[in-house]
């Protein structure tokens, strides 16, 4: 199923007219370029276009009121100054006498997606639209927003599809107080925003932007607050909050469908945001959040005013949503003092709603919230921020032509749109040898000898990003998880993420250069850590439990994943783990936002129940949900949490609180 892309031409046709400094970045321009990346790049030619519609009376009053919409209503008969009065009671927005068509055309277009993605014509999609929504209330226009288009979109599928369970990301730099209005008391939408707070001293100022507000009476737990205190908050910062927060509460909701509040105002160089993530950061976000709700994702776009790098931006969303791999990121260095404390108090916030977030710490009573500015957080200094910022625009790499390969006992079933690897390829000769020599030692097999060369070609092709994935039913799982990690981490720059899921030891040893890093999911308890490299997450026996598996790779596999930042992601499973193929695919699902990709699965030829699901996840098909979570087993909630702070001290990505020791 393909990606839906709404935009029509007409939603550009209105702008300011008359000098307003606070609405003078909401210009038409922000739609033409966006567009215009996406057609000038090819992204718009593999979407499906889908055709704009205006939003009727009946859907608009899903969220606003009567009085609200009749005024509206007027607008396009007004004169200047009329206009100019009508937009006084309301802050920092703007009327045209366009504005009106323009705004249901912006709903529409949200309802467009909702339903092009719940009756399963496309999978996901993005809207790009003017007016933004997410501001707006029941009775007034706020923050250049008309009608909430989102909050419009939610209201819809819950009626019309009877969605259970709609969650909402909001990664615009504002605080879509309008849609945190319209949700804070229903369990059945979780509202989860970040935005630029510095304490309520950053538009619109609300004290019910800050981490406290977390939702009233039933609604209690589904309003999630993310407030940046401090500007320059960078990729590392924002990959924290969605390992550490938004996805173990989205996993544990398990939502039906996801609804983007998709502003790129947060990105590097925006005037109002001014963070420093880079536009390839939202291929990740959304990358994550594609594997919940059975991949059902409509992005809509809020706010953006860099002319360079909102195009860029949504044009690394729309590529993913295709189903291309993220772009490795770029230098993460972990969260910033000021992201951890914020990330803290959420986290304590909520921590009475979520068993994923049970055992987060305690906030040092109000020692943080009312805080000013963080003793020893070095102050960005005057000259600095003056600087105009500048980014790398991330290399356009195109998918390769050879998503998965699968590489079978000659009787094996080659999985539909995977490239089967046959014995037939040419195998050079040197590598033969060296296989002989240092793996096969004596034995003449020849059966593992071809296995084992044709995992080199499949390796190297995989290095030239001719393959973007591999899966592999091997004989013998060790002899094939050394010679893939041997020749895959000779390269010099190489660095291979090795994921073990299942007991038994790991073949190799991982001596500290750092080339591999070992992550087992292991059943047995394994007391000191042996090195950095080489990490045992010890769950319960048999992996029944299932959120303490996915707790453990949401905030521990990825984190670190992220932070190693691995060239190829080799996931193992030695037979009888006896993982179910949902969280199976999950697994490998999240793991292909890393190392571009480049995911190398092995298993033993008796797992060939799991060939399919493998295949399926490597080549970008989202995971079935699991349901809603369970709280995870508390021993293993104990174990992952030991093990998180034990390591936090090699591994920044791993912190959780501001207070490092
Ligand atoms: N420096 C000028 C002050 C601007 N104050 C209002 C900011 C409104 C932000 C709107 C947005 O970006 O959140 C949306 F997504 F809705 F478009
Ligand atoms: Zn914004």
């Amino acid at each position: 199923m393909g990606t839906a892309l709404i935009y029509d031409e007409e939603m550009t046709n209105y702008k300011l007219l008359w000098v307003d400094p606070a609405c003078k970045i909401e210009v038409p321009e922000r739609l033409t370029v966006s567009y215009e990346a996406l057609v000038k790049s090819g992204l718009a030619d593999r979407c499906v276009s889908l055709p704009v519609r205006e939003a009727t009376d009946a859907d608009i009053l899903l969220v606003h009121s009567e009085e609200y919409l009749e005024a509206v209503k007027k607008t396009p008969y007004m004169t200047l100054e009329d206009l100019m009065d009508f937009c006084s009671q309301y802050g920092d927005v703007y009327f045209h006498p366009n504005i009106y068509h323009c705004a249901k055309l912006a709903a529409g277009s949200a309802l467009q997606l909702v339903d092009s993605v719940m009756m399963g014509k496309v999978r996901n999609g993005m809207a790009l639209v003017r007016p933004p929504g997410h501001h707006s209330m029941r009775n007034a226009a706020s923050g250049f927003c008309v009608f909430n288009n989102v909050a419009i979109a939610a209201q819809y599928a819950k009626q019309k599809y009877a969605v259970e369970r709609i969650l909402i990301v909001d990664w615009d730099i504002h605080h879509g107080q309008g849609v945190q209005d319209c949700f804070e008391d229903d369990p059945r939408v979780l509202y989860f925003s970040w935005h630029r707070y510095e304490h309520q001293k950053f538009w619109p100022n609300l004290r019910d932007s800050d981490f406290d507000r977390v939702g009233n009476e039933k609604g209690a737990g589904f309003n999630v607050n993310v407030p940046w205190n401090k500007v320059g908050m960078k990729n590392s910062d924002y990959l924290s909050v969605f390992c550490h927060l938004f996805l173990p509460v989205a996993y544990e909701f398990c939502p039906d469908l996801v609804l983007v509040c998709a502003g790129f105002d947060s990105a590097i160089g925006d005037p109002e945001g001014e963070m420093c993530a880079t536009p390839d950061i939202f291929a990740h976000l959304t990358h994550l959040l594609m594997n919940l709700a059975g991949g059902k994702l409509c992005a809509v776009l809020e706010g953006g005013y860099n002319l360079t790098s909102l195009p860029q931006s949504v044009c690394q969303t729309v590529q993913t949503l295709l189903g291309d791999p993220a772009p490795r990121p770029a230098n993460l260095d972990g969260p910033c003092l000021s992201a951890l404390e914020s990330l803290h108090c959420v986290r304590s916030a909520h921590k009475k709603y979520w068993s994923c977030l049970k055992h987060a710490a305690d906030l040092p009573t109000c020692e943080v919230s009312t805080k000013r500015n963080k003793v020893g957080e070095e102050e960005i200094n005057e000259e600095q921020s003056k600087q105009e910022p500048v980014w790398r625009e991330c290399p356009k790499t195109l998918p390769p032509d050879i998503s998965a390969a699968a590489l079978l006992p000659d009787d094996g079933i080659c999985p539909e749109r995977c490239y089967s690897l046959k014995s037939s390829e040419d195998l050079d000769p040197s590598i033969v040898n060296k296989l002989k020599e240092h793996i096969l030692k004596d034995t003449e097999d020849c059966e593992t000898l071809s296995t084992l060369s044709r995992l080199t070609v499949l390796i190297d092709k995989m290095e030239k990003n001719e393959i973007g994935s591999g899966l592999a039913l091997v004989k013998d799982i060790s002899k094939a998880v050394i010679c893939v990690v041997q020749h895959a981490a000779a390269a010099p720059m190489n660095r291979v993420l090795v994921v073990y899921v299942g007991d038994g030891v790991v073949p190799f040893h991982t001596n500290e250069d750092g080339k591999t890093l070992v992550v087992q999911f292991t059943t047995q308890k394994s007391e000191e850590i042996q090195s950095k490299y080489l990490i045992p997450v010890c769950l319960q026996k048999d992996y029944s439990d299932i959120p303490g598996f996915i707790q453990a790779t949401l905030s521990l596999l990825l984190p670190l994943g992220y932070e190693y930042d691995p060239s190829l992601v080799v996931v193992v499973q030695t037979s009888g783990c006896g993982l179910s193929h949902n969280v199976w695919q999950q697994l490998i699902g999240l793991l292909r936002g890393l190392a571009q990709g480049h995911t190398l699965v092995l298993m033993q030829e008796d797992q060939n129940a799991y060939v399919g699901p493998t295949a399926s996840s490597l080549l970008g098909d989202p995971a079935p949900p699991l349901g809603p979570l369970e709280a995870p087993l508390p021993e293993n909630v104990e174990s992952t949490e030991k093990l998180r702070l034990r390591l936090k001290a090699d591994w920044n990505f791993l912190l959780t609180t501001g207070n490092v020791k």
